[in-house]
């Protein structure tokens, strides 16, 4: 069974894991230089949020063209992390993470100097094919350079990054949104410095040991593994990595296509099925609806200052990054396995009470009472309470509100250019309104969102040490080498497409479901999650990455966990 095949694979290979050795520095400092690609991916996708506020008035973008700048950076991350295999197999890791982030350098300066929505449209396609080569690349490279007992935190440090990314491109948002006039070219452009960083220091940084060793250039292998061994003796590493290279070109064939022997291999067929469906359901969670809409939900909470909006997406994606170092430091101790299950359950409950609150906000939603005589010819005025108002995209609700109820409310068109206001009437120009004038575009004034707001930060909590990192550290360690790249590539590519999906489709969802619904779906799918991973997920923990197919030789769904 599972626990005896592991504690067969620990002896076999645990001679060469000393957890007491002193890792060298160095592998550090790989650690670092990589996961700069990690900042990259996590500032680019999110500084996108801040800089649409200014850019869409000051390029006079419609929603297809708001929308066009969003999802196209992710939609050619898609495309570049299914096409980075190739690249990552043929040219190697090194190699691939230069290329990033020369692509991040030029499209950060095609952003910064964009004369037009046009080349701003290029700018974010070119990023975008960085973010991919670089999903895909970066945990291999750290996995691959790692030793075993420090594998999975070193790669979930990247998973750092990328929330640390986010983070810090909320703050570069926030500061950046005071200075109005062409701001938004130095948000967009700062990521060409960590690009540059990062461009410059791989070029003394050494390619892989493992990669090398597979395209027969074993001397220079050797050399890298001292390197990052220190005084280690790597004669046993190196043998292991080179044995299991030749066993696998006999076991899995050499010819054709990779995906194909990926697929007609069992034990990787498995480990890709795994490892894609981590992926789909890391974001199937609604993660990034969550964090988008994070602005919304917390003024939904009662704080109502449309100019807060942008730190409020701070605080959470703060959030979001403290709670990932909470799995930094869990992934050696409790493993993959336990942690992914853990956060996985919570984030259901999580998911769970969020559904609650909203359902609570949308059956206690405040009535509209006021039919303004011009708004007769617009969608708005068919709407009879505040939750079916604010669920169309076109409509608000404005209204007055003392202690304890809503009054005076009406639902009417929201201004195209700045959902601030509305299109018209007592709420055209909020600010001079005053006298308890509200106006609320995506939410509803209800006493119900502490239960929001809770929820909110428990889903953060739960998701962030164990969903959001873990796919990416458990994907670049369940493939054998010469499957690595192509399982990789395949997996990120997942990753980028349900992101699209999710994001393209959550507005739509709540159209139709209301947010309560979506949130009701997504609970849905994470306890799918839940069983997917208590059903196929291995421990991982403390292997030599060449041990670890033994690990897929049983039918998944069928293996007996005792971890
Ligand atoms: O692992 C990351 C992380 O959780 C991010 O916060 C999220 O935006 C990404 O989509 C995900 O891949």
């Amino acid at each position: 069974n599972y626990k005896s095949k592991r504690s067969l694979l620990e002896t076999s290979t645990g001679a060469s894991v000393d957890p007491n050795h002193p890792t060298p520095v160095f592998v550090y400092v790989l650690a670092f230089f990589s996961a700069l690609g990690g900042f990259l991916f996590g500032y680019d996708t999110g500084v996108v949020s801040g800089a649409m506020l200014l850019l869409k008035k000051e390029m006079n973008l419609n929603a297809l063209w708001q929308e066009l700048l969003v999802s196209s950076t992710v939609g050619a991350a898609a495309v570049s992390a299914l096409g980075g295999g190739f690249l990552n197999g043929w040219l190697g890791r090194r190699v691939c993470i230069l290329m990033a982030s020369f692509i991040f350098s030029v499209g950060g300066f095609i952003l910064s100097f964009a004369p037009d929505k046009v080349v701003l449209l290029v700018g974010r396609i070119t990023v975008g094919l960085g973010i991919g080569i670089t999903s895909m690349t970066v945990p291999v490279y750290i996995a691959e350079v790692s030793p075993p007992q420090l594998r999975g935190q070193l790669v979930t440090i990247n998973s750092l990054f990328i929330t640390g990314g986010q983070f810090i491109a909320s703050v570069v948002d926030g500061a950046f949104s005071y200075l109005s006039h062409d701001s938004w070219r130095y948000m967009l452009g700062l990521s060409v410095l960590p690009a540059t960083l990062q461009f410059v220091g791989f070029f003394f940084l050494p390619e892989s040991p493992r990669w090398l060793l597979q395209k027969g250039r074993d001397q220079e292998a050797r050399e890298v593994l001292c390197q990052i061994r220190g005084d280690w003796d790597v004669d046993e590493e190196y043998d292991t990595i080179k044995t299991s290279i030749e066993e696998e070109k006999k076991e899995a064939g050499q010819g054709g296509l990779v995906i194909l022997r990926i697929l007609c291999h069992a034990p990787t067929r498995r480990a890709l099925v795994v490892g894609c469906g981590l992926q789909m359901f890391q974001q199937l969670s609604g993660i990034n609806t969550v964090m988008y809409y994070s602005a919304t939900i917390l003024q939904m909470a009662g704080i109502q200052d449309d100019k807060q909006a942008i730190w409020l997406t701070a605080a959470t994606s703060a959030t979001n990054f403290v709670f990932t170092v909470v799995g930094v430091w869990l992934v050696e101790r409790v493993g993959r396995r336990k942690l992914t299950l853990g956060s996985l359950l919570g984030t259901g409950l999580s998911l769970t009470l969020l559904a609650v609150g909203f359902l609570l906000s949308a059956q206690n939603s405040p009535a509209v009472t006021l039919h303004p005589a011009n708004s007769l010819n617009s969608s708005c005025s068919l709407y009879g309470s505040c939750e079916s108002c604010i669920l169309d995209p076109n409509c608000g609700f404005c209204y007055r509100e003392n202690s304890t109820e809503v009054f005076d409310s009406s639902c009417v068109p929201v201004n195209l250019v700045s959902t601030d206001h509305a299109a018209w009437g007592r709420c055209l120009n909020q600010t001079e309104v005053g006298g308890g004038l509200m106006w609320a575009y995506n939410y509803c004034p209800t006493s119900y969102s502490w239960i929001v707001l809770i929820g909110l930060i428990l889903y953060l909590a739960f998701f962030a040490p164990g969903m959001g990192p873990m796919p990416w550290t458990v994907n670049s360690e369940i493939y054998p080498l010469w499957a690595r790249s192509t399982g990789n590539a395949a997996s990120a590519g997942v990753n980028w497409i349900f992101n699209v999906l999710v994001s393209l489709t959550f507005l739509h969802m709540a159209e139709v479901l209301s947010y309560y619904g979506a949130f009701f779906l997504y609970t849905g799918l994470v306890f799918l999650a839940l069983l997917f991973v208590f059903g196929c997920l291995p421990e991982t923990q403390g292997l030599q990455l060449e041990d670890i197919e033994q690990l897929f030789s049983d039918q998944l769904f069928h293996r007996e966990f005792t971890n």
